[in-house]
């Protein structure tokens, strides 16, 4: 596993766009290495954010879209087309415009589909979607992801992993369901630990001054049952995008002062 590296800009639409052209390279170079790329997708402000950026971006046009495989990190298990879904929020931001395979966006159920209102048979059936995708490659049960997104709480959490739930704890099932969330709604569906950090790489996204104390603790060696962005980590890389408020109460060593 990677260790976490640091680097701050100036505010969060800054970060939002230097994030989404970050994206856009790491697409590109997948999709030239491998043939097609996938991303793990978070839900929360951030998250939309950098996908607003990346819609208004114009090398958008340099990713095929059509070979990029879509996954999400959480959900909130909400009815399907639920204008809280981080699904529904992606779609709006950038999904619904570009031209993707239908079949490779691979959300999560919807409360009121197919498992019904069970969000623990929903989190079976997404790590089984999982696994089918997962090659000898991969070594595991899931897919080696080349980015898996991640927004960070101001309770330091990631995907739908808060701190002391069972779901922080998980570490055989890939995912899991979620059930009674400090952050509504309290049923939601999410990776676990041991499946994000089959990604190659993470990136934590961070901006404003309510995340400056998770940042800070997730960073200063915390443990991820306490504080679960601290137990998220690419297998190559573990990048924090932050802006200048959430990275304000930062050990100034942790990054270079002058990066924009
Ligand atoms: O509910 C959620 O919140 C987190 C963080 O969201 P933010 O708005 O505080 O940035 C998000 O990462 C997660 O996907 C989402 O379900």
């Amino acid at each position: 596993m990677s260790a976490p590296q640091v680097v701050v800009h100036r505010d969060k639409e800054l970060m939002a766009q230097a994030a989404a052209a970050r994206l856009i390279t790491k697409i590109v170079d997948a999709q030239a290495a491998r043939g097609s790329a996938s991303v793990v997708l978070t839900g929360g402000r951030n998250g939309n954010g950098l996908l607003a950026a990346l819609a208004e971006a114009p090398a958008r046009d340099a990713v095929d879209w059509s070979r990029l495989d879509l996954w999400w990190g959480d959900e909130r298990f909400l009815p399907d087309g639920d204008p809280e879904r981080n699904e529904t929020q992606a779609r709006a931001a950038l999904l619904d415009s570009v031209p993707l395979d239908p079949a490779r966006v691979h959300a999560m159920a919807p409360a009121g589909g197919p498992y019904g209102n069970d969000a623990d048979a929903a989190a079976e059936a997404y790590a089984a979607e999982l696994a089918a995708a997962a090659g000898p490659e991969d070594h595991g049960p899931v897919p080696s992801f080349d980015v898996l997104l991640l927004g960070v709480g101001p309770d330091t959490h990631v995907a739908s992993l808060f701190p002391e739930l069972p779901g922080v704890r998980e570490d055989e099932r890939t995912v899991v369901g979620v059930h009674g969330a400090p952050k509504p709604p309290p049923t939601r569906v999410s990776l676990t630990l041991p499946a994000i950090r089959a990604a190659r790489e993470v990136w934590l996204l961070a901006a404003g001054a309510d995340k400056a104390q998770a940042a800070a603790i997730a960073l200063s060696g915390a443990g991820e049952i306490q504080a679960p962005a601290a137990g998220a980590r690419g297998r190559s890389r573990t990048l924090w995008l932050l802006d200048e408020a959430a990275a304000s109460q930062l050990p100034r060593d942790l990054y270079p002062p002058a990066s924009a």
